[in-house]
């Protein structure tokens, strides 16, 4: 075969445009991933260098491949490799070296979501609105949204719409300030504070310009506008860019991301090429046909043709419950025999699903019978208590400053530093505007907290100061330096105090263990590593667009995920579950726009491709909701899969 030999016409095609704008507009399963890894590794044939070649991509696998061919052209001869990254961590190795041009330190630390919303509750008690008036998370998805759209602070009470966006701007400005006053930033600003580098600092743009020649991007249609941006900022000389996406499974406009860029891409880069793909080489022709029904009931889409390449081995399924644990215990059940009795293996089965809720009984489900599954997204890893614990000891470890860490872990496990003390120190610090430590020594010294009190602040201050040492002067030994810190603050007691129950502690300390071994892996694959690099990306694993989550889904195990986190990726047997009203779509836009509607839509198009060969659609007839049973209906996403399309009016004399 010859090296292209594996591609159709029209991917071969896109392969071989080597420069100038390119867009692959295609289908689910059309193998436009495939085509950026072919593409990469057709560039450097051609004699770009790798590290020159910048591709944005979303999941494990295609980066994992993208360097498979590249190692394989190579020969192994691979001194410097391509950048393979997410927009986050290409906007951290910008910010990384530039972010002091905007007046905040090179060590700067991105606060992931827990100490997001510990911060949002800090802010929203400071400039005393309830909890009743604005929750926490609303707070946050209002600003991100501001973010998003490029609104500074300063403005936000211009464009507050209610109260509870006007109580929002007050909150944005607050908390704005404690992310300052730390050295902090969070996943919005990662992109925000790029992209003004960009806007304000030609010679900081210049200088990233000059890193890339080519640069690609899979799937498009999510990116939102600070994105684009950034990215039509970066390519603007050479305009060498090659972007790959499907308007129809476009699902983060709830975050910002607009289908006007890739439907616009051609206006934004004259003389752009695009490419159709419409061969399908991912679903039988049964689940191809499902897919395209439910989809061509949304109306602001590119008609698209998709032809499948794989005969059905069976019909697609709906299977109705009478309510929601049935249908756990079901879907568990079959994939107990198939597993079992077949010898299908487990990682062949996914379980798709709308919201965090869901998965809970499924899992419990999987763990009677003990069948190995992981459950990617939501609850990650990182989420569970002792996960963060460790984490805040070395964030406060990275940067003193960091008092929401430091307020976590400040007397876990217990030292004699009372929750009074904390707060008494903690009110002066704030008020005067000075570190915790200083003022915690000058509270001694008043007489205002006791001596003993301010012993073991300093002691702990020590302890942390000496951990601080050993992981600067060693950094490729931070994992051994973090078994000693975990055995010197004795934290497995800490969980045996905890967990009472021996196999809960069990579980826990295994998840040390974990946690030590996840920087071994780090430490181990890093030239030059860091703590502050290590901190960036555990930040960035966390969220769910990010090639990480897949690490665990090449195990062999049952695979439980959103449908915002099953983009991209396949399945031979997929089981999309919950198919109500008020669960996909979701409540939140039952009586929602069309709009809503459409984006609710294409999840739902998005969940029923990631199937190869075996489909299962389940709904439960009734659902708990507070506790009690309530009838649910039937998703209309059902009906629309069985029939045909709303004809679009005619009108009267014109042909149909
Ligand atoms: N020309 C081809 N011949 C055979 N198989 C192919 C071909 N092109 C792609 N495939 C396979 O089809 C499947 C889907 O490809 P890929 O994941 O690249 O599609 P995609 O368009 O990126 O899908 P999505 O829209 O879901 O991201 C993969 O298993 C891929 O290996
Ligand atoms: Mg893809």
């Amino acid at each position: 075969m010859d090296r292209l030999g594996h591609l159709n016409p029209a991917q071969r095609e896109a392969v071989q445009t080597l420069s100038g704008p390119l867009l692959v507009l295609a289908g689910a399963g059309t193998g436009k991933t495939r085509v950026i890894t072919v593409r990469m590794a057709e560039l450097i044939r051609n004699g770009v260098t790798p590290e020159r070649i910048l591709s944005v991509t979303f999941t494990n696998k295609a980066s994992k491949e993208m360097l498979q061919r590249t190692r394989e052209l190579l020969g192994g001869r691979m001194k410097k490799r391509p950048w393979i990254s997410t927009f986050h961590a290409l906007c951290v190795s910008v910010l990384r070296a530039e972010i002091k041009h905007l007046g905040y330190p090179d060590r700067f630390a991105i606060i992931d979501r827990g100490d997001q919303e510990s911060i949002a509750r800090g802010v929203l008690r400071d400039i005393r609105v309830t909890e009743k008036a604005l929750r926490p998370g609303d707070l946050l998805s209002v600003v991100s949204r501001w973010k998003s759209a490029g609104v500074p602070h300063q403005r936000a009470a211009e464009v507050a719409d209610d109260d509870k966006e006007f109580l929002a701007a007050l909150g944005y400005r607050r908390y704005q300030e404690k992310l300052r006053a730390t050295g902090s930033v969070d996943f919005d600003d990662l992109l925000l504070l790029t992209n003004r580098l960009f806007r304000e600092f030609p010679e900081v743009l210049e200088r990233h310009q000059r890193r890339f020649d080519h640069v690609q991007i899979d799937e498009y249609q999510d990116t939102n506008g600070l994105q684009f941006s950034i990215i039509e900022a970066l390519v603007r000389g050479h305009n060498n860019i090659c972007v790959v996406g499907d308007d129809d499974q476009s699902i983060y406009g709830w975050r910002g991301a607009e289908v006007r860029h890739i439907l616009g891409f051609s206006q934004h880069f004259p003389g752009a090429k695009v490419i159709r793909l419409e061969e399908n080489y991912r679903c039988t022709d049964r689940i191809l046909d499902m897919a395209n029904r439910l989809v061509q009931h949304n109306r602001d889409r590119h008609k698209k043709q998709l032809r499948p390449n794989k005969q059905s081995l069976e019909d697609v399924r709906f299977l109705e419950f009478s309510d929601e644990t049935l249908e756990a215990e079901q879907v568990v059940r079959e994939i107990r025999f198939l597993h079992q009795q077949k010898n299908v293996p487990l990682r062949d089965f996914a379980i798709l699903f709308r919201t965090n809720e869901q998965p809970r009984l499924f899992e419990a489900e999987l763990r009677r019978y003990g069948l190995r599954y992981v459950l990617l997204g939501s609850q990650s890893f990182y989420d569970k208590k002792e996960i963060r614990d460790l984490l805040a000891y070395l964030k406060v470890i990275a940067h003193p400053d960091d008092e929401v860490s430091l307020l976590r872990i400040i007397n876990t496990p217990a030292r004699g530093i009372g929750n009074t003390t904390v707060e008494k120190v903690m009110t002066e610090a704030v008020r005067e505007g000075v570190p915790f430590w200083d003022m915690a020594q000058r509270l001694v010294n008043d007489g205002v907290i006791t001596v003993k009190a301010g012993a073991a602040i300093d002691k702990f201050r020590q302890l942390l100061d000496t951990f601080r040492r050993k992981m600067e002067s060693q950094p490729e030994k931070m994992d051994v330096v973090l078994r000693e810190l975990i055995d010197t603050i004795d934290y497995e007691m800490e969980i045996e105090r905890q967990y009472k129950d021996p196999q809960q502690a069990l579980m826990r300390t295994a998840g040390l263990d974990d946690f030590v071994g996840s920087l071994t892996d780090y430490v181990t694959r890093t030239t030059g590593p860091t703590l502050d690099d290590y901190l960036a990306s555990v930040a960035l694993d966390g969220r769910d667009d990010e090639p990480d989550k897949e690490k665990q889904a090449a195990e062999d195990a049952v695979k439980l995920m959103t449908l915002h986190s099953a983009k991209g990726l396949e399945f031979p047997r997929v089981y999309l579950v919950g198919l109500e009203e008020g669960i996909l779509p979701h409540k939140r836009s039952v009586d929602a726009t069309e709009k809503e509607i459409a984006e609710e839509r294409r999840l739902a198009y998005v969940g029923i491709t990631r199937a190869q060969d075996y489909l299962t659609l389940s709904r439960a007839e009734t659902r708990k909701r507070y506790g009690k049973p309530r009838k649910s209906m039937p998703s209309r996403f059902l009906r629309e899969m069985q029939q045909e399309p709303p004809r679009v009016a005619v009108e009267p004399g014109q042909p149909a």
